[in-house]
């Protein structure tokens, strides 16, 4: 992570996330205090169910959180309007649906939709940035693709591209490396630890790729039933918070090598 030029993109203060409808409220996680400075690659990790993308969906503002503040940039959250919202944080979320008929760079031109005109003409502000977005994640062999010729790492570049033309300080991503193999998930989340060291963007993404977010990230979040605690990886694994994780049964955190194995 650069310690020069960093300032706070990010923070959370006693932050509580959940859904509500007429009738309840359901609370999902609460005290969650975190703050993400610029130019970080942040994980989010968390058994199945725990709240990730709940906690992804209240800090991009796709859903309401039940109580707390969040701070983008130094603004509190819910005094900004959609526009402004667009215009500091973008997001990449699994699942998304997508139209697979745009051409990569139609779809990578979409994350230019919070600066363009009414009719979505591009100038050439915006052609400059979906130009640096291609080059930045390397796939200037795919610009002129449709997206269902696409595979799946190539479709995740491709929205991560989209993300970095939004051109905001910060870049949230619900499981970028869903549906691929080992070698495509380390080369994704390597991709985005280059992003942020040449961006000075911050970066924060839900994962199961814990072993490889140990090795990669500058912060971690680790998501739990009753807490929510945030630190460098050395930083939780000296508080020996990973341990009981998962049941110690079957999956074990080995302090020597920083990873989880097999408890065999
Ligand atoms: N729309 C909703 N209304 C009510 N509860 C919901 C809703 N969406 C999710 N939940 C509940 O919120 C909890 C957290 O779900 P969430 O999807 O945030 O977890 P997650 O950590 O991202 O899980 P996974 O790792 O399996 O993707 C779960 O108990 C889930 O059932």
């Amino acid at each position: 992570m650069k310690t020069s030029n960093q300032h706070i993109i990010l923070q959370t203060n006693n932050l509580s996330i959940g859904y509500r409808n007429k009738s309840e409220e359901t609370l999902i996680a609460k005290d969650i205090n975190i703050q993400i400075e610029s130019g970080a690659l942040v994980a989010l990790i968390g058994v199945n169910g725990v709240g990730k993308s709940t906690l992804l969906r209240s800090l991009s503002g796709i859903q309401d959180s039940l109580n707390g503040k969040i701070l983008i940039n130094g603004l509190q959250k819910n005094k900004l309007n959609s526009l402004e919202l667009s215009t500091l944080i973008s997001v990449v979320l699994t699942e998304q649906p997508i139209s697979k008929n745009l051409s990569v760079y139609e779809l990578i031109a979409l994350g230019r939709q919070p600066y363009t005109n009414w009719i979505g003409t591009l100038s050439e502000e915006d052609k400059t940035h979906i130009n640096q977005a291609i080059e930045l994640v390397n796939i200037s062999s795919l610009q002129h693709k449709k997206c269902y010729e696409l595979s799946d790492g190539q479709l995740q570049k491709t929205l991560i591209a989209r993300a970095l033309a939004q051109n905001t300080p910060l870049v949230i991503l619900d499981e970028p490396t869903t549906h691929l193999d080992i070698y495509h998930q380390a080369h994704v989340l390597k991709l985005l630890k280059d992003l942020t060291q040449r961006t000075n963007k911050s970066i924060l993404f839900a994962t199961h790729e814990i072993n490889l977010a140990l090795q990669l990230c500058d912060k971690i979040i680790l998501m739990e039933k009753d807490k929510v605690s945030i630190g460098t990886p050395l930083e939780l694994i000296e508080k020996d918070a990973f341990t009981n994780l998962f049941p110690t049964d079957l999956i074990i955190f080995d302090r020597s090598s920083q990873t989880f194995k097999i408890n065999t």
